[in-house]
């Protein structure tokens, strides 16, 4: 069993658990009474390289990276640095997260908040919408095409942005396919947890014009976001680097000044 299948069967029992909790129309309802979702494509794409920070106790790969006691406050730093997309990791058994850090998060900022999870079903994006997320990861390599498809029209119809992730050109044309309207290369394959940060300049050629364009995972500082943009990335994931630093706030504002270097915009479409 690959390491994705392990993190979504955990996924599928603690779904089921929250299912039996809190019934579909409950959640709706709830849903409906959030402030209304921002626009996550007009947050991402601009004449600069933006940044999008996540929130992340820890993963398959590293175990424990930091303790995070209050989610909304490093929230802020990313957001006073100049982040343009908080991303709240809500899987729990692996990286550590909850749906109650997505509230907080989405309470403490102003700027657009992804859901950043295994979603696999339709309640899981209601979930996202019912507490404040405007944004959603539906990541293909987890998803039938079919049901690909389906998640992205249901996002979109409940006003959430999907940011569509991909390892590999194959998933590029699903993605395409299925409609996505910004993708997310990873760096690391879900299946092996191996970071390949030259993946990205292979498989972003493959994706059309006006889609956003985003590399995920590996950015260590402003060096790896300039290379990312040299290959066409309009935004940039990072996770691991922010929370284990020692000044979030600065090292964001870092990559945002990298990210809006003139050097950087030539040649940028
Ligand atoms: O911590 P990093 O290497 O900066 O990576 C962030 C982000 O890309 C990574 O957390 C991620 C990318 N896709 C995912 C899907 C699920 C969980 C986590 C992820």
């Amino acid at each position: 069993m690959s390491v994705l299948d392990e993190i979504i069967d955990g996924v599928r029992a603690d779904l089921a658990e929250r299912q039996a909790r809190v019934g579909l129309d409950e959640l709706k309802e709830r849903a409906q009474k959030a402030r209304p979702a921002k626009d996550g494509v007009a947050a991402l794409k601009g004449e600069s390289v933006t940044v999008i920070c996540e929130v992340k106790r820890s993963s398959p790969s590293k175990g424990a990276l930091a303790a995070i006691a209050d989610p909304a406050g490093l929230a802020a730093d990313y957001e006073a640095g100049g982040a343009a997309v908080i991303s709240v990791l809500t899987e729990q058994r692996k990286f550590g997260g909850s749906l109650a850090d997505l509230e907080a998060v989405r309470a403490k900022v102003d700027i657009p908040v992804l859901r950043k999870d295994f979603i696999v079903t339709a309640y899981q994006l209601w979930e996202a919408r019912a507490y404040g997320a405007d944004l959603a990861l539906l990541i293909v390599s987890a998803l039938e095409q079919e049901a690909l498809v389906s998640l992205i029209e249901r996002a979109e119809s409940i006003g959430l942005t999907p940011l569509v992730e991909v390892h590999d050109e194959e998933e590029v044309a699903r993605a395409v396919d299925a409609g996505a309207k910004i993708i997310g290369v990873n760096a690391r394959n879900l299946k092996t947890l191996e970071v390949d940060r030259g993946n990205f300049a292979r498989v972003a050629p493959e994706i059309p014009d006006h889609i956003v364009k985003i590399a995920e995972s590996g950015v260590r500082g402003p060096h790896d976001l300039i290379a990312y943009a040299n290959d066409g990335a309009d935004a940039v994931l990072v996770g691991e680097s922010l929370v284990t630093g020692k000044d979030p706030r600065t090292a964001v504002a870092d990559l945002v000044a990298a990210g809006s270097h003139p050097a950087i915009r030539h040649g940028r479409s």
